[in-house]
């Protein structure tokens, strides 16, 4: 028998799982306010408040770290790399300890499984991380030379729920055409090309609909103008665009179940935002499905937003439903995904892969 840790840290969580092969028999997710992580300048500094989180959630399930086979973190800001496992190293560690290619909460996931795995000399990986490239070349073109458009996207749960989609159309992952939109802390909308996420907004850094801490996609010359009015900082401007913007600048949380609560009260102004949010959504939708040719075979919701079927749900099935049929898959299932990862790589089923890989364009 393999047992999996499974450590999935979030922007808005730190979802936890340990499994016994494919039996799951421990969870948790743990909601961590705007609040709660204000204090927080920097992702490393987050690195001992979430392992105690992790820790905790071990003791109460009483399963001690010697008894696991491998543990499996959610893969963070590395270069754009292909999907799959990959072991964790000394240089990935390095590159995100340091933010080399940007700062969220998933790069502390092989920081952690790697200390609490070398505690017992037990492997350790990240499976299909938030960089996964698959962008077709004409996606990556934003309208001027010096930048470039990234993939920065919800990768392991888009993929996974993509594939659990086409299991119940009875087809294969790349015999289908989908919009996965997952709607975490952050907002991804990948246009999903038989097996290939051909275009997806860059889910962390301006660009998109706005999300439960993000901004999206900003009016460019306002923020030109503020930025050299020198009425800003540096790090307020990034808070602003990920941190301190979307849901916790107009309405002051990070929790759409608040938000829920104030709409059902008839709070008129939280109402007008979340439908804003709706729209947004629904807008970046439309453009993934023309990225498609609109031969769209359908359109899957996911993420925690998703559990919100009287208001969320509701408002994108009015704006997209004639775009293709829709599927609902509410949270979406991170943990599974990188528990079966580790287990084929335990079971000799898939190597993992080194970091970097050998395709050095990606570098
Ligand atoms: N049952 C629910 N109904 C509505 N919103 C929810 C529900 N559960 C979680 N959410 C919201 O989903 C967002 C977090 O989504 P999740 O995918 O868990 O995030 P992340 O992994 O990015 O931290 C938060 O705004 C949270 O309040
Ligand atoms: C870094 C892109 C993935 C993302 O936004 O994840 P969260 O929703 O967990 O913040």
């Amino acid at each position: 028998m393999n047992r999996i840790l499974v450590i999935n840290p979030g922007s808005t969580s730190t979802k936890l799982a340990i499994y016994d092969d494919e039996k799951l028999v421990s969870k948790d997710t743990v909601r961590h306010s705007s609040e709660e992580l204000a204090p927080f300048k920097r992702m490393a500094e987050q690195y001992e408040f979430r392992k105690d989180v992790i820790k905790k959630f071990l003791e109460k399930s009483g399963y001690p770290l010697s008894t696991f086979s491998a543990i499996v973190g959610r893969g963070g800001l590395l270069r754009p790399i292909p999907g799959g496992v990959y072991k964790i190293n000394e240089l990935m560690k390095e590159e995100l300890r340091e933010g080399k290619y940007g700062e969220h909460a998933s790069n502390l996931g092989a920081l952690i499984a790697h200390e609490l795995a070398s505690e017992y000399n037990i492997p350790s990986f990240i499976a299909d991380p938030v960089v996964v490239d698959e962008m077709e070349d004409i996606a990556r073109f934003s309208g001027h030379p010096d930048f470039e458009r990234k993939s920065i996207f919800h990768a392991l749960n888009q993929k996974a729920v993509a594939r659990l989609i086409a299991e119940k159309m009875n087809k294969k992952y790349n015999e289908v055409n989908l919009i996965v939109v997952h709607m975490g802390g952050g907002i991804s909308i990948g246009a999903h090309k038989k097996g290939k996420v051909v275009d997806v907004n860059n889910a962390l850094d301006g660009d998109g609909p706005f999300t439960p801490e993000r901004s999206g996609t900003l009016p460019m010359t306002q923020i030109i103008d503020l930025v050299y009015s020198n009425k800003i900082t540096f790090d307020e401007m990034k808070k602003r665009i990920k941190g301190k913007g979307g849901l916790v600048a107009y309405l002051d949380t990070n929790d759409a179940l608040e938000v829920q609560k104030r709409v059902e009260s008839g709070d008129e102004y939280a109402t007008l935002i979340y439908k804003a949010m709706a729209l947004q959504i629904s807008k970046w939708i439309g453009k993934m499905a023309t990225a498609l040719n609109f031969e769209v075979d359908g359109i899957i919701l996911t993420g925690g937003l998703a559990y919100d079927k009287n208001n969320m749900i509701k408002w994108l099935t009015e704006h997209t439903q004639f775009i293709a049929p829709i599927y609902i898959v509410p949270g979406g299932d991170e943990e599974k995904a990188l528990a079966e990862a580790a287990l084929r790589v335990l079971r000799g089923e898939e190597t993992p892969k080194n970091y970097p890989p050998m395709e050095e364009h990606y570098a």
